[in-house]
């Protein structure tokens, strides 16, 4: 029996269900577990002040107590310095790395206006700000429902939400105007990831079965950029690395806006699908690069 855990939103359970199904298409038994955690008690803060691993902590230690034997969690939430026992083991692949701006089908509004924006993340906002010059943030919290009901009610002008929720949810954004935002992604959006402990060789030899190495491979680099360049979700960093299978060749773009200033890099390798250690290394520079 493989115990999975996951927290208790729909879109947590959808992520797990999908794991559970690809196991259980395998021939394993599973059971889910649901746990809360701090992200989703402390509802009224911007994530990146209630601090690291918000999302994940309660799991993680569950899993340290052999509560549970893995852990399905959107990958964009683990941070990346993490508890050194644990691993990701596996992510599927990747869904929709876009983000949606979206607002009322009776709202008009162009690139000039003075709109109020739901949203709380800090990269969204800094990004955002060089799209529409004039917006003003205001903090969003809660699961997809709550926030798409929070725009309805005229609360903001528009809401951002990423594209892979919507749709793992079966949102239908007819009642809606929305549109893909031409940002970079988070490191790590729209891809579910299994994380399990570092010293389960049983559990890690299954995972390999269901993990998609092309997503592995990118998000290891964009996370790995990230992690170099320091500060998790508490700095505006986005991240998006395509890999190129016929031409085995890695491209990572990413950006950090500091001071109202956007400053991007980008970079590419040559590597094989399960190169790893060459994805790191590439996140690794253009990390660096970003830093100084
Ligand atoms: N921080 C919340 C969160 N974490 C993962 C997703 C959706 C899945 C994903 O983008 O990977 C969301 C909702 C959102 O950002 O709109």
């Amino acid at each position: 029996m493989i115990r999975i855990g996951t927290r208790g939103s729909k879109l947590a359970l959808y992520q797990a269900n999908k794991v559970a199904e690809l196991l259980k298409n395998l021939g394993y038994d599973v059971e889910i577990k649901i746990i809360k955690t701090t992200g989703d008690r402390v509802l009224n803060k911007k994530l990146s002040d209630i601090g690291i691993g918000v999302f994940t902590k309660e799991l993680d230690l569950a899993m340290l107590n052999n509560e549970i034997d893995i852990a399905v969690h959107s990958l964009k939430d683990i941070p990346t310095i993490w508890n050194e026992n644990l691993m990701v083991g596996a992510v599927l692949e990747r869904d929709s790395y876009y983000d949606l701006l979206i607002w009322n089908k009776n709202v008009d509004f162009d690139e000039n206006s003075e709109i109020i924006i739901g949203t709380s993340s800090l990269r969204r906002r800094a990004f955002l700000k060089f799209l529409y010059p004039n917006a003003r943030f205001e903090l969003l919290r809660g699961n997809v429902d709550t926030r798409l009901k929070k725009l309805k009610d005229g609360l903001y002008d528009a809401i951002v939400l990423s594209e892979a929720g919507i749709i793992r949810l079966g949102i239908n954004l007819d009642d809606f105007n929305y549109k893909r935002l031409n940002i970079l992604p988070a490191p790590a959006q729209g891809i579910i990831a299994v994380a399990c402990k570092r010293d389960d060789e049983e559990i890690k030899e299954i995972l390999k079965e269901i993990n998609h190495k092309k997503t592995y491979l990118g998000s290891s680099c964009e996370r790995a950029a990230l992690n170099q360049f320091g500060g998790g979700c508490s700095v505006p960093f986005g991240a998006l690395a395509v890999y190129d299978e016929k031409n085995e060749v890695l491209k990572l773009n990413a950006g950090v806006v500091i001071e109202d200033e956007l400053k991007t890099a980008s970079g590419e390798v040559k590597c094989k699908i399960d190169d790893i250690d060459k994805a790191i290394e590439l996140g690794k520079n253009i990390g660096k690069k970003l830093r100084y």
